[in-house]
């Protein structure tokens, strides 16, 4: 493999990085430069007129400050809808009431995001009720020693860049050890490892057959979990698990990581592991079962800490106490450094004008406070780095998102395994960022499910000037109308359309699992070359799956979610048939719930996995709300189906926090919420296919929206959304929508249509 195609691979990747950042700063700015305060808190996006409630310190030497709406200046003191959540990045300025702005951007966010007033500092939200919300400013901070906390606020959100800077860091580096160290062979440590090689194809992976039974730890591991440990501890260098809705591909990762972990036949000591997630969600899902697992009857509990800041970590105390901050705290030394927070914490309230006498200082008198404050700072961090590095280097398993893997404090730690949960949902980009850590990587995730989120489109003049060999451009890849090119689309792409779309390099292309050494197995697999990717929803697992085929993954095979109905058309459609269903799930029903009602009246709805409202020839058209970039589709008939069809169901016994409803659409979100809240409260879930990834509910109703004339369907030709709304159900589906139109979409839901009419109870449509 020549190293000007791998520097092709990385241009292109970079090239495609800059204009997502630049889509992501483009939509921001626009929406900053153009609203007024009023406007923003309008969409959201801010919270104006606020006072401060409270500063403390907390968390790691991070300034917690609380705000509120003071009762001087509003009637009413609870929030309005925002979109401020825990872990999202935000400013705290002075509260203006005009548009005008000064042309001063902040360091943190490092590109012009947003022209900002000054006074203002940086943070992260940590906890949000109905009228306080908290931010956490970082300790090391340096706007924080000018920010005087004026008597209005308002906290804006802001766009993370720190994530690109990390990404691009990332790929750069990995130009720099490849193409500038072109010798090939096994370079330890942070360099050219025999991991890079592979992934990017210089190099074939190994697998090594296990001499030895393993002796699994979780007995209810079933063959094929089995099967993905074993694949996984053989997997030299790396290893794909794909695990479809509810296979338990989270069960599978812990037993991987406790057999990882521990001293079997081929580790005489315990490995040392980086566990990294797409989301913070993720990663706290496998750090509860962690913290979760009995202690061994022999050997002692697993050593975990959880890296990210505090305020993004799930608010249970054990992962709280899981933190890097909150075990530094409770270590000796950080004993020594309390004196020193308790300092700080006086200097901030009486900075605050909240400290003995409630006397504001201003002047030299606050300059000298403030420097005060900066000079114990100094010294806390001092004390709290040597307390990291110390936790640290007693962790067996370090656990963050991708994204904060990159962070100063793994910066110098080297681990023996990465392993990366939902891989799937994660640029190619960022998974970098911790695999230069590693020997080993193991990817788990479901390439069928949501891809990662990506703003910006490729044009074909993008494609034609973007430096990379010719194979992405004219080979006429269609896009959908959401934008999105699935990956088979994109594989299409990327080797020519053909199944044998070898490239003129023989050589490379017809590369194999090695099957000379002694130990190795000797399934052989043809691999395509490294070749550019068309977008960046081309994630790392499925670029692997089409360099060396399916001998890369491993794929789980039995789900645990889904009555048999329910998995059927996902299973034959999105995986080959080979998805089957645990007895102990493939008949449970609705009716089999503890609070069922009992009568006669409501047996058939509860006895029914699927039912399907078809309101084709009902004329229950679909109606655009909103303009410009910001429009969306609802359905106001549907709506009215969806309300019937929960109070059906609610009246059977189910409650409303056992249903969610799922459709494309924000605008058809908006409209079921403002028809459901009020009669069953946040109880009753209502979201767009994306925040329910992962989740699952006994009942699921899907509202489809599109009903039109031109038979145009969007966001529902994109089958991997669909594949996600339909098996989030456990007992029982509701399907609304206009066969007449959605039938025209694709094969795909073609299928699905003449699918659900044959297996499907097919309802009355028609409203009363
Ligand atoms: N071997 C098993 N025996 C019994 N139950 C299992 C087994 N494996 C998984 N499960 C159950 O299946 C469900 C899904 O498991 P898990 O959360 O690990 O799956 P997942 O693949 O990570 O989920 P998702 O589809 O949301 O990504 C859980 O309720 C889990 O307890």
């Amino acid at each position: 493999m020549s190293t000007e195609r791998v520097s092709s691979f990385i241009d292109r990747h970079l090239f495609l990085l800059s204009r997502e950042r630049n889509a992501e700063v483009e939509r921001t700015s626009l929406v900053f430069s153009n609203c007024s305060p009023k406007l923003l808190e309008k969409k959201g996006l801010a919270l104006n007129g606020l006072g401060i409630a409270g500063i403390r310190v907390g968390l790691g030497n991070k300034t917690l400050v609380e705000l509120e709406r003071p009762a001087a200046y509003h009637t009413i003191t609870i929030f309005p809808p925002h979109t401020l959540r825990p872990g999202d990045l935000a400013s705290i300025e002075e509260n203006v009431v005009s548009n005008a702005r000064s042309k001063k951007s902040t360091k943190s966010t490092r590109t012009p995001v947003r022209e900002k007033l000054k006074p203002a500092v940086d943070g992260v939200i940590y906890k949000v009720s109905d009228s306080r919300i908290t931010v956490a400013i970082g300790s090391s901070h340096s706007d924080l020693s000018d920010f005087e906390f004026p008597e209005r606020c308002r906290v804006l959100k802001l766009v993370n860049s720190i994530t690109y800077d990390r990404m691009e860091n990332a790929l750069k580096q990995l130009k720099k050890i490849v193409v500038s160290t072109p010798q090939s062979g096994v370079v330890e440590g942070f360099g050219r490892s025999r991991l890079v090689e592979v992934l990017l194809g210089m190099t074939t992976p190994l697998r090594v057959a296990l001499t030895y039974n393993i002796s699994f730890l979780d007995d209810s591991l079933n063959d094929s979990q089995k099967a993905a440990v074993r694949f996984a501890l053989e997997s030299v260098d790396v290893a794909c698990i794909h695990g479809p809705p509810g296979t338990g591909k989270t069960h599978t990762l812990i037993e991987i990581i406790r057999q990882l972990t521990s001293i079997t036949p081929v580790n005489p000591r315990p490995l040392r592991l980086l566990v990294c997630g797409a989301s913070n969600l993720s990663v706290d899902n496998i750090l509860e079962r962690l913290l979760a697992l009995p202690i061994p009857s022999q050997g002692t509990k697993l050593n975990v800490t959880r890296i990210g800041h505090p305020a993004r970590v799930i608010p249970h105390q054990d992962a709280l106490n899981a933190t890097l901050e909150a075990q530094a705290e409770r270590s000796d030394e950080a004993a020594l450094a309390k004196d020193v927070k308790n300092e700080i914490e006086t200097a901030l309230s009486v900075l605050s004008g909240k400290g003995k006498g409630g006397k504001v200082l201003r002047g030299p008198e606050r300059k000298r406070k403030w420097e005060e404050v900066h000079g114990l700072r100094k010294e806390y961090r001092r004390r709290e780095r040597n307390v990291g590095k110390a936790v640290l280097r007693e962790s067996q398993v370090v656990l963050a998102t991708c994204h904060s893997s990159g962070g100063h404090q793994l910066r110098a730690e080297e681990f023996d395994v990465v392993i990366i949960d939902e891989a799937t949902q994660a640029l190619e980009a960022v998974c970098w960022v911790p695999i230069f850590k590693a020997k080993k990587l193991i990817l788990a995730g479901d390439p069928k499910q949501l891809p990662p989120t990506v703003h910006s489109w490729p044009q074909s003049k993008d494609i034609a000037s973007s430096s990379h060999s010719g194979t992405v451009s004219g080979t006429g890849v269609q896009m959908n109308s959401s934008g999105t090119a699935s990956a088979a689309e994109q594989l299409e792409g990327l080797n020519g359309g053909g199944d044998d779309g070898n490239e003129s390099d023989s050589t490379e292309t017809e590369g194999s699992y090695a099957s000379d050494a002694p130990g190795l197995t000797s399934s052989r697999g043809r691999y395509r070359v490294l070749t550019p990717p068309r977008t960046l929803e081309l994630t790392m697992f499925e670029r692997l799956e089409i360099m060396y085929g399916s001998e890369i993954k491993c794929m789980l095979t039995v789900q645990y979610r889904m009555h048999t109905k329910i998995a059927e058309f996902p299973s034959k459609v999105m995986y080959n048939s080979k998805l089957i269903t645990h007895p102990s799930v493939a008949s449970h029903l609705l009716l089999h719930l503890p609070n069922a009602a009992t009568t006669s009246d409501v047996q058939d709805i509860l006895e029914n996995p699927i039912v399907f409202f078809d309101t084709a020839g009902c004329e229950y058209f679909e109606r655009l709300e909103g303009d410009g970039d910001e429009s969306s589709r609802c359905n106001e008939n549907e709506a009215t189906i969806v309300y019937n069809w929960v109070a059906t169901l609610v009246a059977a016994g189910i409650t409303p926090s056992q249903i969610g409803i799922i459709t494309p659409y924000q605008a058809q979100v908006a409209l079921l919420s403002s028809l459901l809240r009020s009669c069953y409260g946040s109880e009753l879930e209502i979201g767009t296919v994306d925040g329910m990834q992962g989740r699952e509910k006994e009942a699921v109703i899907i509202s489809l929206v599109r009903s039109n004339d031109k038979r145009e369907v969007g966001f529902l030709k994109d089958e991997r959304r669909l594949n996600v709304a339909m098996t989030r159900a456990r007992r029982h589906l509701c399907v609304i929508g206009d066969s007449s139109t959605v039938q025209h979409g694709s094969k795909y839901l073609k299928d699905w249509l003449l699918w659900l009419e044959e297996n499907a109870d097919i309802l009355s449509a028609e409203l009363d």
